[in-house]
């Protein structure tokens, strides 16, 4: 079974049709990287999976339930979500950024978030003496690790990751695609990361799904989207002019 199914999902702001018709069912335990020029709908797509955005018409199905029939608060329990600049809570340390969501799931279990927290810091290769600091005091690289294990702390099913290393230099870039790439074959999590970089997408990807004008130009492996590009536009992207 698909752990994400679109059925003629349709989302505007206002008179703007941004995603007219969108049809897709995404495996469980994929790593799907998201391209496509700026304003094709990436970000508008990606926040219709956790309720941020809602739908105009047509139907969302999560691990088999329509998401316009649940409580969006629990939807979201189940979907990290992880953004460009980390998102942290500017006024909670590194350890209660990260224990947010625990700490909801897990009640009054101490012990219990502590350990995620301590495991999450060490997936993402942080050291432990962060975990007093604040956002402010770390690197931007060091905040999107946070960010990150904040994001996987609740042990989601699915992440949802907005070019969550748009804002770093490309040598952290390339440590945090080591760090995920290695983080989705050790917890099978299914992926969705949207990227402005075809070569990171190329990379990362299980699958690459390649917006245009909110519909799908293609989905399909690296090497398929290589090997047969859909139309002109994917040619482009990903041989280049
Ligand atoms: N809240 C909003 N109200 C009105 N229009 C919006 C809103 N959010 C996004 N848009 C518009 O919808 C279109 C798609 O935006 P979206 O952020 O999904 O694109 P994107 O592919 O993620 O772009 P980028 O790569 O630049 O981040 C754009 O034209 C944008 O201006």
């Amino acid at each position: 079974m698909s752990i994400i199914k679109f059925e003629h999902a349709k989302k505007s702001y206002g008179d703007n049709v941004i995603i007219p018709d969108f049809n897709l069912e995404i495996d469980k335990g994929e790593f799907v990287t998201l391209i496509g020029t700026s304003g094709c709908g990436k970000t508008t797509l990606l926040k219709m999976i956790n309720g941020l955005n809602s739908l105009d018409s047509g139907t969302i199905y999560v691990e088999g339930k329509d998401i316009q029939k649940e409580n969006l608060i629990e939807l979201r329990r189940n979907i990290g979500y992880a953004i460009q600049g980390s998102g942290l809570f500017p006024h909670m340390s590194v350890k209660d950024n990260i224990a947010y969501v625990p700490n909801l799931l897990n009640k009054r279990n101490k012990a219990k978030t502590k350990a995620a927290v301590e495991k999450w810091i060490h997936v993402v290769g942080l050291d432990q003496d962060l975990l007093d600091r604040y956002p402010d005091e770390l690197s931007g690289g060091q905040q999107q690790r946070v960010g990150i294990a904040r994001s996987l702390a609740a042990s989601p099913d699915i992440l949802l990751m907005d070019e969550p290393f748009g804002a770093v230099d490309e040598i952290t870039r390339h440590q945090l695609q080591e760090e995920i790439k290695r983080i989705h074959d050790e917890t099978n999590v299914t992926i969705i990361f949207v990227t402005h970089d075809i070569q990171e997408a190329l990379k990362l990807g299980t699958k690459i799904l390649v917006l245009e004008s909110g519909e799908i130009a293609q989905y399909g492996t690296a090497e398929e989207i290589q090997a047969n590009p859909a139309n002109a536009y994917v040619e482009k992207l990903v041989h280049g002019e």
